[in-house]
């Protein structure tokens, strides 16, 4: 309660003096305290001899306590509401409350539930005045529910007479209750329920508590409850059952034993079984019942299983004795023969066989963290996650900014750049990458010579012979050369990979069943600790540095931590598939990055379909780009058409200088510009641009189409990018033109036949199952990859695929090199490309130009020129309607009049305007 009326220390009373209104508040407050104290006295001592309202009475002492006025006021109020008067006091006093309390700033008074309140108030005692005076006798010379009860009641009454007006009210007086409180009555049904049950169970418990023996021998519940007196007759119950339960019951050692055994259900099993063992003992003879046990063998997983559990326990000594017997038993029967060599692994490796009675001790019944499969899954892999190496934080924070970044470059979001100063350097300098760094220990020749026995171990369970003759450690991951025992064939550890992980504790395991001269198959295990492959260390690479084509890309390091560097000009075109998340963006990142780094806009043009708009936008702006980042696929349809054009114009332009490639025609006219005659441009024609003679020749871009999420294009625009990709794959590589084609759907509907017979050079990140694993590569393996850039690379002509660990590359790794692009010139693009206007040379084999001049046009064209001109409707419903056609015809023929200017595009609604004139009339 918020009044001051509590005694405060003088500073805080200070700092509480209440406001003007607050004031006033707390006066009323007092008042109604003393209105309603007053009120209650005169109702209390109320005698119906004293003068008041309804009574007269001239002579006498007054009798109230709370003198004439108290009388006066007490009459009143039970004249108006019966016994219902003596609630009025309270019900003041909350109101006053309610009303005059001093309340904090954020503690608003809600009028609707102080309307409701008041509502329900009034209804509860409207109601139950008129219940006192429909059930209760009259009390002095007064209704029991005062004139309000009775009138209420006479309204009522003939309505719905004696039962129906106390049904009523009752309903009201629920509904009022509801009103005024706020509590539901489902709640107090719920509460209500919930007690009754409470009660009965508690009442049971006694019940049985106090008398046992009625119903019958307690269940394992409460068994632990029961009380001691109760033991005789369970005990004899026991001894009915089971013969040899008395023994058990006799011996008080045993007793407590029992009862903690009772504990645990495993236990609890041994001990069922224990007693018809020992019943079998006492069938031969036996006195001792625990002696008897130990004969019986088959007993033994669940002797130590006890004996494990009571070793905590302090277990009597009967039971340890057990396993003394026991284990010898167990040895012969399950102890794999791992005699690899003079040092055992397993003696020191974690993961290493584990003897059998060690075996049994490890056992876990049951978990104990409270974890759900989920959780545990995701803690393992955090856990794996921070062993793996701090850097990972840093690729994580890294990747928190690209994403805000990425989306600050949204296209949509297009903002100013900064002005750059120009860098001096001809290419960007390696000082923009992450310095490498080692992020992970090297394992030792010790711990690789024992992982190699315990794979000739592991292999040996799986009934396999081999001998591990090579190891080859490697970054991410170590490859165990091995010696397959004659007949034994690799499709069986093929098959046993996923086997192998699960034995080698590991996450998978993959096997090469080809080491390409060499009679060995190889056994890749991840390492403990991932190291990472920074980009700066496979740039500053020798291989790299001698590469000397501008479309060199990097890939990462192989297995043994060489650079892989590989030539898109002998790609030609690469397919990169994974699953979400395996790495494919960053890998097609770091081959972006590695062309920045070897080629000029003159060397090498990009054009970066990216339907997500986020992975490729980044590289808006730099020169190198011969249109804005697509991310419209209708757009990138029309880019692959222009692609499609520019490669047999260039095929049109070698041929005319007898050359058989690029790299010989960029010869050519470098050699005739150094010799002063530049070459004039064959193909042009009077008429074709402004000049009066022929342009001259000039060096030819590569021109790299990289498309981010391949299966998008397939989707929007169909069977048609199919062909054109395919056109350009088979013959753009001398033209030039390099494709470069991701997708996380590596399935046959997006790298389809066609396509795959003519992309030749696959990299395949992590996928899901063996079967995407063959769309890629037409093989398996990719679903053993161990995901973050870990990649299978099959190039051009060859069978045998490379693991690869791809380099990584942050996001302001990317952005530092395309600045320094940008500070050093703008890009230059070219509108037609996703315009969709190009000439015939791009269209596929037996397409037609739509709407152009070359399509033939319908017989009925002219008249439907005449009639749409007279009728000044262009709509195709018109068209079909009048000349009786179906409505792909009538359709066709309209967008041959909005190709031939007759009739507009269609507008918001639909509708097309008629632009021609009406025909001339004769
Ligand atoms: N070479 C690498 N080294 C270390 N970590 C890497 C490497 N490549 C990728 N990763 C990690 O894997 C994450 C996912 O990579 P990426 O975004 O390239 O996957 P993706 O296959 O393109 O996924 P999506 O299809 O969803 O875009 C990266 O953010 C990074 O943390």
């Amino acid at each position: 309660m918020e009044f001051s009326l509590r005694r405060e220390p003088k500073a805080a009373r200070a700092k509480a003096r209440l406001d003007g209104v607050q004031r006033l508040k707390e006066c009323g407050f007092i008042l109604v305290l003393a209105a309603a104290v007053f009120t209650m006295v005169a109702l209390l001592s109320f005698n119906p001899a004293d003068p008041s309202w309804s009574q007269t009475a001239w002579h006498g002492d007054v009798h109230n306590a709370a003198g004439a006025m108290g009388a006066w006021l007490a009459d009143s109020l039970f004249f108006s509401f019966g016994i219902l008067a003596y609630p009025l006091p309270p019900a003041a006093i909350l109101g006053g409350w309610v009303f005059l309390r001093r309340r904090s700033d954020d503690e608003p008074i809600n009028y609707t539930i102080i309307g409701a309140r008041i509502l329900g108030l009034f209804i509860l005692f409207l109601t139950s005045c008129s219940l006192a005076d429909l059930n209760f006798d009259d009390f002095w010379h007064f209704s029991s529910g005062g004139v309000m009860g009775d009138v209420t009641n006479s309204l009522a009454l003939p309505l719905f007479n004696v039962l129906g007006t106390t049904l009523v009210m009752l309903f009201g007086w629920a509904a009022g209750f509801t009103l005024f409180t706020g509590i539901s009555w489902l709640t107090i049904v719920d509460n209500l329920g919930a007690m009754t049950l409470k009660g009965v169970t508690w009442a049971v418990n006694r019940i049985r508590g106090d008398a046992p023996t009625e119903l019958g021998v307690p269940d394992t519940d409460t068994q632990s409850t029961a009380a001691n007196a109760s033991e005789p007759m369970e005990l004899s119950d026991l001894r009915r059952l089971t013969p040899s339960a008395p023994e058990k019951a006799e011996n008080s050692a045993n007793d407590e034993q029992a009862q903690n055994k009772a504990a645990s259900p495993i236990i609890f099993g041994g001990q069922a079984r224990s007693a018809t063992d020992s019943d079998v003992a006492d069938d031969q003879g036996a006195t001792d019942s625990d002696d008897a046990q130990p004969e019986e063998p088959s007993l033994g997983q669940w002797h130590l299983a006890i004996e494990h559990e009571e070793e905590h326990e302090e277990a009597a000594p009967v039971l340890s004795s057990r396993v003394e017997v026991d284990t010898p038993h167990l040895d012969t029967g399950t102890a794999p023969s791992i005699e690899t060599g003079e040092e055992t692994p397993s003696d020191d490796l974690h993961s290493a066989p584990i003897a059998p009675s060690q075996h049994h001790a490890d056992t876990t019944y049951g978990n104990q963290d409270g974890l759900s499969e989920l959780e545990r899954a995701e803690q393992a892999s955090s856990g794996a996650d921070e062993d793996d190496d701090p850097f990972q934080e840093t690729i994580r924070q890294a990747q928190k900014n690209q994403q805000q970044a990425a989306g600050l470059d949204h296209p949509f979001l297009v903002k100013d750049e900064p002005d750059l100063p120009t860098p001096k350097e001809p290419f960007p300098t390696l000082d923009l990458l992450d310095p490498a760094r080692h992020t992970a220990e090297q394992a030792t020749r010790e711990e690789l010579e024992k992982i190699a026995r315990l794979v000739e171990a592991r292999l040996e369970d799986f009934k396999v012979q081999a001998r591990v003759v090579g190891v080859y450690p490697g970054p991410v991951i170590t490859r165990f050369e091995l010696d397959l025992a004659p007949g034994v064939k690799v499709s069986r550890i093929s098959g046993l990979s996923k086997d192998l992980a699960r034995a080698l504790s590991t996450t998978a395991v993959r096997v090469v069943e080809v080491i390409p001269g060499k009679p060995y198959i190889g056994l890749e295990l991840p390492n403990e600790h991932r190291e990472t492959v920074f980009m700066s260390e496979v740039i500053g690479s020798e291989r790299f540095k001698n590469s000397h084509s501008p479309i060199s890309v990097v890939l990462g390091n192989d297995i043994a931590g060489e650079a892989i560097i590989t030539d898109l000009g002998k790609a030609p075109h690469m397919l990169v598939a994974g699953t979400t998340g395996s790495g494919k963006s960053v890998g097609v990142n770091v081959m972006l990055v590695s062309m920045l780094y070897k080629a000029s806009p003159e060397d090498v043009r990009f054009i970066m379909i990216d339907p997500k708009m986020l992975e490729l936008s980044v590289y808006e702006g730099i020169p190198h780009l011969l249109t804005e980042v697509v991310t419209d696929m209708k757009d990138a349809g029309n880019a692959l058409r222009w692609c499609v054009g520019e490669m047999e114009r260039r095929y049109k332009l070698m041929s005319a200088l007898g050359v058989r490639n690029l790299k010989g025609f960029n010869e050519k006219v470098k050699a005739a510009e150094a010799a002063n005659n530049p070459i004039p441009d064959p193909l042009w024609k009077p008429g074709d641009s402004m000049d009066e003679s022929a342009p001259k020749l000039e060096k030819l871009p590569y021109i790299v189409v990289v498309v981010d999420e391949f299966s998008d294009l397939m989707m929007v625009v169909g069977k048609k990018v199919e062909e054109l990709i395919a056109r350009l794959a088979q013959k753009a590589r001398a033209a030039g033109i390099h494709l470069v084609l991701a997708t996380q759907r590596p399935s046959v509907d997006v790298i389809t036949g066609l396509i795959k017979a003519n992309i030749p050079t696959r990299m395949a990140f992590t996928v899901s199952t063996k079967t995407d694993s063959r769309t890629i590569l037409d093989q398996g393996g990719a679903e053993s990859l161990l995901g973050m850039g870990d990649m299978l690379f099959m190039p051009n002509g060859s069978n045998h695929p490379i693991r690869v660990h791809g380099a990584f590359v942050s996001d302001e790794e990317v952005h530092r090199v395309v600045n320094n692009w940008k500070a050093r010139g703008k890009p230059q693009y070219l509108d037609e490309i996703t315009k969709g206007e190009q000439g015939s040379d791009s269209l596929l084999p037996g397409e037609a130009p739509s709407g152009g001049e070359g399509e033939e046009l319908d017989q009925l064209f002219d008249q439907v020129v005449e009639f749409v001109t007279e009728s000044r409707r262009g709509s195709v419903s018109g068209v079909q309607r009048r000349f009786k056609i179906g409505y792909n015809r009538a359709a066709r023929i309209v967008e041959q009049l909005e190709a031939h200017g007759v009739v507009s595009s269609p507008g918001h609604n639909g509708n097309r305007e008629v632009i021609a004139p009406p025909p001339p009339k004769d």
